[in-house]
């Protein structure tokens, strides 16, 4: 099965753990747009949403799902968003389509993170995905030699603006040993905004589209 149903599989399997009533966190990329079109289908059990970026939030308020300000509501039950890739530890790597920070902030507020993705995003280490990193512009060659100094290949991404207004050095080849260590340390960088190292806020459900329908993973600590 082509990965693209898989992304659309998941995207669809998801709505099931929605409560009724509720606002969900809404995360980015193409699993999560496959997502979107199957919440479309019950925009009017909902509360509303909060989006993690500019491109969600174009795509629900087409579809007329409501999109609200985080910092206007109180409570965030569930944010549900894909991965670039998982461990299975429940850290992942995130941030391929640019919108790291804002999904982090979604994630860690959300009182559960269901993580949907499909198979191949399941790895036993991670770092073969090109760690992404938002950074404030006038960082630039600091963080490319800070991420040099620590073994990896940082690229500028090119002709990319964060909806932040900032920029991403992604970070080729860096043998993550400790992701835990790894996340502390780049953020603790000054003119980094976040690392797309999500180990702190680890996923509470993991949903993995297989060829052989969908399976759960459940965090248990
Ligand atoms: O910034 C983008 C996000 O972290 C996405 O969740 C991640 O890139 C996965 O995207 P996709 O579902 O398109 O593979």
């Amino acid at each position: 099965m082509k990965q693209e149903k898989l992304k659309k599989i998941v995207g669809h399997a998801v709505i099931k753990y929605i409560k009724y009533g509720t606002i969900i966190g809404i995360g980015s990329g193409s699993t999560v747009s496959y997502f979107i079109d199957a919440l479309s289908t019950i925009k009017n059990k909902i509360k509303g949403t909060v989006s993690s970026s500019e491109e969600s939030t174009i795509k629900l308020k087409k579809l007329n799902i409501p999109v609200l300000d985080l910092n206007k509501i109180n409570t965030l039950s569930l944010y549900i968003d894909g991965a670039d890739e998982i461990n299975m530890n429940m850290q992942m790597i995130k941030g391929g389509g640019g919108a790291l920070t804002r999904e982090k902030i979604l994630a860690t507020v959300a009182k559960k993170f269901i993580c949907i993705v499909d198979f191949s995003k399941i790895v036993k280490k991670l770092g073969t995905f090109p760690l992404p990193i938002e950074i404030i512009p006038m960082a630039k060659n600091y963080i490319i030699k800070e991420m040099k100094n620590l073994g990896g290949q940082p690229i500028c991404r090119k002709n990319f603006i964060t909806d932040n207004g900032n920029i991403i050095i992604d970070v080729h080849n860096l043998n993550i040993i400790n992701p835990v260590f790894l996340e502390n340390l780049i953020n603790s960088l000054p003119g980094v905004v976040t690392a797309g190292l999500f180990t702190k806020r680890r996923a509470d459900i993991v949903l993995i589209s297989t060829k052989n329908g969908v399976k759960n993973i459940s965090f248990k600590s």
